[in-house]
């Protein structure tokens, strides 16, 4: 995709967590000179954002001030975003854009739609978050190399050199917090991301209460749940707010997903039931199949991760003896870190290297020295 420039000078946020936060210290990294103003409920944040340097101007509500914005980013959970599009529009100056970063699509899209503000709405969302929330847990590197997805609005010929300014307006902003755009139709948004994020964190929170509705008074689930339980339940811990409007807000796509699923859980209890052995070995050789091709660079696809882990029984002591083997062969190490998946202190060293050189060459070292290593 050729570069796009921002041009927009003024820029407002409603809502500065996790995602609002991340995006505007993103934008001011990359563009300081950019003015940005920002409404949250809680003031305390506000003020500490103005203080780190990214917000300019604190608003107060939605009011006046923002008739001088460019640009105005909805970044509070789905169902809030949509009903400030109505607060919003009175203060709208010609040539304005909004934007949001919601996790749903068709729910805003339909909005815009039945107020007619299709020329001057562009949707986005940014494929990366975690289960933590708020502007403190921002930072101005969440977006970099994540895919952004721009969502343009029906009913505007894609030929309209408005449509395509404002859709480059919004690829503009992806490309400067280093994010990969992609331009998606939004009702197919939503459907993909009823696969891939909606039901995994349904699927998540249910197992995990599935545990603790299992576990005895000691807790003995609880205390012995290791990596595989906690690989696939960390994001049990998201906003039950967020989640609520996002399921709400995406409820036939994530049910017809859950449909499938419940279907396909069906025909697994079928063959644990009947000992079908064969067919049991095809979910996991299938599946190992599909998710080995799934790329596990958590930052997205553009700088690839060198990095593997090293079984060891006391973290301490064996980072320095790692350390010292690796820096004995030249070899820098650019991370290295106890995986969390342990308990009680032994466990697995994540170790990252700066290019596939180094990793190799750490490998084939460590393996002399017999350590047990494993590939991520
Ligand atoms: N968390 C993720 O992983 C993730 C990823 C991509 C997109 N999103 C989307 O980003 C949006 C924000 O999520 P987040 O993770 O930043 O959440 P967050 O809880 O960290 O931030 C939400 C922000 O909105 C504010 N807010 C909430 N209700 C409000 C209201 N009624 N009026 C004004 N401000 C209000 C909060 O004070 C906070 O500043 C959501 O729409 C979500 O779907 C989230
Ligand atoms: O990594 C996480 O914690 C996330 O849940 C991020 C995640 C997802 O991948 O499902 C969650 C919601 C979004 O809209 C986009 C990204």
């Amino acid at each position: 995709m050729e570069p796009f420039a921002i041009k927009d000078s003024t820029m407002a946020f409603i809502g500065l967590g996790l995602i609002g936060g991340s995006l505007a210290r993103g934008i001011k990294r990359a563009r300081p000179d950019i003015r940005i103003m920002a409404y949250m409920r809680t003031r305390a944040k506000l003020e500490q954002a103005q203080k780190d340097g990214i917000v300019d101007v604190i608003l107060e509500g939605i009011g006046e001030e923002l008739r001088e914005c460019d640009l105005i980013f909805l970044c509070t959970p789905v169902e809030y975003n949509a009903r400030y599009l109505s607060a919003i529009r009175p203060f709208l100056k010609p040539g304005a854009l909004i934007t949001d970063v919601g996790s749903t699509k068709t729910d805003i899209h339909e909005e815009i739609r039945r107020q007619g503000l299709e020329h001057c709405f562009v949707g986005g969302h940014p494929m990366t978050g975690s289960e933590k929330t708020g502007y403190e847990n921002s930072t101005d590197h969440l977006l970099e190399n994540a895919y952004y997805i721009v969502t343009p609005p029906e009913g505007q010929s894609g030929e309209s050199a408005q449509y395509t300014e404002n859709v480059r307006r919004i690829l503009a902003v992806a490309q400067a917090v280093d994010a990969i755009p992609l331009v998606l139709d939004y009702r197919e948004h939503d459907r993909v991301t009823a696969a891939v994020s909606h039901l995994p964190h349904l699927v998540a929170s249910s197992l995990v209460n599935l545990v603790k509705d299992n576990d005895s008074a000691a807790g003995t689930m609880r205390r012995i749940a290791a990596g595989g339980f906690k690989d696939i339940t960390r994001i049990a811990s998201s906003s039950p707010e967020m989640w609520e409007q996002i399921c709400m807000t995406n409820a036939a796509p994530i049910g017809d997903m859950l449909e499938q699923y419940i279907y396909s859980l069906q025909e697994i209890l079928a063959q644990i039931r009947g000992h079908k052995g064969r067919d049991i070995y095809r979910l996991f050789d299938q599946s190992r199949s599909y998710r080995n091709s799934i790329s596990d660079r958590a930052k997205g696809p553009i700088e690839p991760s060198y990095e593997f882990s090293v079984d060891v029984a006391d973290e301490v002591g064996s980072i320095s003896t790692i350390a010292v083997i690796l820096a004995a062969k030249g070899i820098s190490i650019k991370n290295i870190g106890i995986n969390n998946n342990r308990e009680r202190g032994e466990g697995a060293l994540k170790i990252a290297f700066y290019n596939e050189t180094s990793m190799k060459e750490a490998w084939e070292r460590l393996e002399k020295y017999k350590f047990d290593l494993v590939r991520l």
